[in-house]
């Protein structure tokens, strides 16, 4: 369980991030976040991992503070949490096993890891793992080679290696065009359902939150505006959650399908 506790974050420019957010994410829910460019999407992912440090309140998760650990504790949490960003961030010039036996380091010694010493059952997980993403036969091959969608599913592997218990994914589908986009996200979804792994995941689609989300939570400057499940995302919702733009304008900028 994820558990955000009265969590502010202020940039050091004065920017507000994120202003008092209190809620919880439950172990096995899919999770989107939507908003405007600017909401806090990105600050309110990246704080649950403490790639950002908050400035205020706290995250606990399965209940840990991860705000206040250090040192090992800091990693043994951080390895239940896998990352998935909007430009794959794999090591490009390395093959696919390779990235994705790179979610084992949390595992290892670092002189083993320097050292490429990966055993047998890492690599048999990391298969397993490019298995379940259905790209196994492109173990083999350097990750520059693979189309955009090919490489989004190396990291969704890579998570998968790493044993993730939450998979928090940054605009996981923007750089994808629509039809690799969907089976990026029913690879998320297929995860989810299947392995019980929690899913935060920011989108800018609408249409995207709404197919997928089992709940939604609607950011704008920083705070929550919308928090329910996926049924009661009205279009007048998102209206809401977009500002102050009337409803036509915004649920035609934003793709909600009538
Ligand atoms: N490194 C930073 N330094 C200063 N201000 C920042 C920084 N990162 C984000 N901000 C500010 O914090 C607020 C939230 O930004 P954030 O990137 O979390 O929004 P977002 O919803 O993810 O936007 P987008 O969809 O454009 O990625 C914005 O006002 C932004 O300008």
């Amino acid at each position: 369980m994820i558990e955000l506790r009265n969590v502010s974050k202020v940039y050091p420019n004065g920017a507000r991030g994120l202003d008092r957010i209190d809620l919880q994410i439950d172990d096995g829910e899919f999770v989107v976040i939507v908003g405007l460019s600017g909401a806090g999407k990105s600050t309110f992912l990246r704080s649950i991992n403490r790639l950002h440090e908050i400035s205020e309140g706290e995250i606990m998760i399965n209940g840990n503070s991860i705000t206040k650990a250090r040192g090992n504790e800091l990693y043994r949490i951080r390895r239940d949490i896998g990352m998935i960003f909007q430009n794959f961030n794999l090591v490009r010039r390395s093959s696919v096993m390779r990235n994705v036996l790179s979610g084992r380091v949390g595992y290892h010694s670092t002189l083993k890891m320097l050292l490429g010493l990966f055993s047998k059952q890492d690599k048999a997980l990391a298969m397993d793992a490019l298995k379940r993403v259905n790209i196994a036969e492109k173990a083999y091959i350097r990750a520059d080679q693979l189309s955009g969608g090919q490489q989004q599913r190396v990291s969704i592997a890579r998570a998968l290696a790493q044993e993730a218990k939450v998979i928090l994914a940054d605009e996981p589908v923007a750089s994808l065009d629509p039809i690799t986009t969907k089976q990026v996200m029913d690879d998320l979804l297929r995860i989810n359902q299947e392995l019980h792994i929690t899913m935060v995941v920011n989108l800018h689609s609408v249409d995207l939150a709404k197919a997928y989300a089992s709940r939604i939570i609607g950011l704008n400057k920083g705070k929550v505006v919308f928090d329910g499940k996926a049924a009661e995302a009205t279009d007048e919702v998102f209206a809401s959650i977009y500002g102050n733009q009337n409803h036509e304008q915004t649920t035609k900028q934003i793709g909600v399908a009538k």
